[in-house]
């Protein structure tokens, strides 16, 4: 199940994440659909037809790696599945993750399916990023561990539909734990700040 290897073609990969994006984009029709019932009765049938035809394809093997350390190119890949940046998860919303210099950014935009505040990104979704996006920057120092505390400040409401770049960056690297910071920028200004601390022994010997 948390396989860190998979022999998946890119085709494969292609298909897989594009069955995520029809997922997401249903996810966010979903949220603000206003049909009428006969309308909705007809998707639900087709959705039900949809999870029968995928019921007997569905294992207790993933397609691809639960966790890949050793991934090139997309660092989103390292975690393929996961809930907050996995572009294999349609829970997920696309978020890129690239590194810059020394620090890792990630960019999103955020629709109505992860609205908190009125039109505003759901503070729970912009903790899960800062957790995300600080674990794998802390994985440049070639260790990982759980987080054992997220910190977060929210200096100012994040918009909805809003470009936001997330930023992180390791602060302190000593024996078994990172501290890793991180901000979110809103045109140019934060809108949030955050720090991490990750345990890395407590991995490795757990
Ligand atoms: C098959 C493939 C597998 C590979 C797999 C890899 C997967 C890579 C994917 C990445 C995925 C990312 C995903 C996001 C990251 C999550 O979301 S992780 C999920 C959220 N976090 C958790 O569930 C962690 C739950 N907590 C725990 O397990 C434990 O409390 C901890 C954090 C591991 C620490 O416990 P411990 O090992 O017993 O360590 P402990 O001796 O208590 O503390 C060690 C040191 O840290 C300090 N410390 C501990 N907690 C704190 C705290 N809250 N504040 C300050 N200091 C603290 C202690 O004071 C101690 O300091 P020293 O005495 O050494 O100076």
């Amino acid at each position: 199940m948390h396989n860190t290897n998979s022999d998946a073609s890119d085709e494969h990969r292609q298909v897989l994440k594009k069955l995520s994006g029809h997922l997401r984009n249903i996810i966010e029709q979903s949220i603000v659909l206003n049909a009428p019932d006969k309308v909705i009765t007809d998707i639900n049938k087709q959705l039900a037809t949809i999870e029968t035809i995928m019921q007997p394809y569905v294992t207790d093997k993933r397609a691809l790696e639960y966790y890949n350390p050793n991934v090139r190119g997309d660092l989103n890949d390292i975690q393929p599945y996961s809930a907050v940046s996995g572009h294999y998860n349609a829970l997920a919303a696309p978020i890129k993750f690239e590194q810059q210099q020394d620090k890792l950014i990630g960019r999103v935009k955020y629709g109505r399916a992860y609205e908190g505040p009125p039109n505003c990104v759901h503070g729970a979704i912009i903790a899960g990023v800062y957790d995300q996006l600080m674990a794998i920057a802390g994985m440049a120092t070639g260790k990982a561990g759980p987080t054992a505390y997220l910190n977060i400040d929210y200096h100012k409401p994040t918009p909805l539909f809003e470009a936001l770049e997330f930023q992180a960056w390791i602060s302190l690297e000593r024996d078994n734990k990172i501290i890793v910071k991180g901000q979110c920028l809103v045109q140019g200004e934060v809108v949030t700040s955050s720090e991490a601390l990750f345990i890395v022994k407590a991995l490795l010997n757990k």
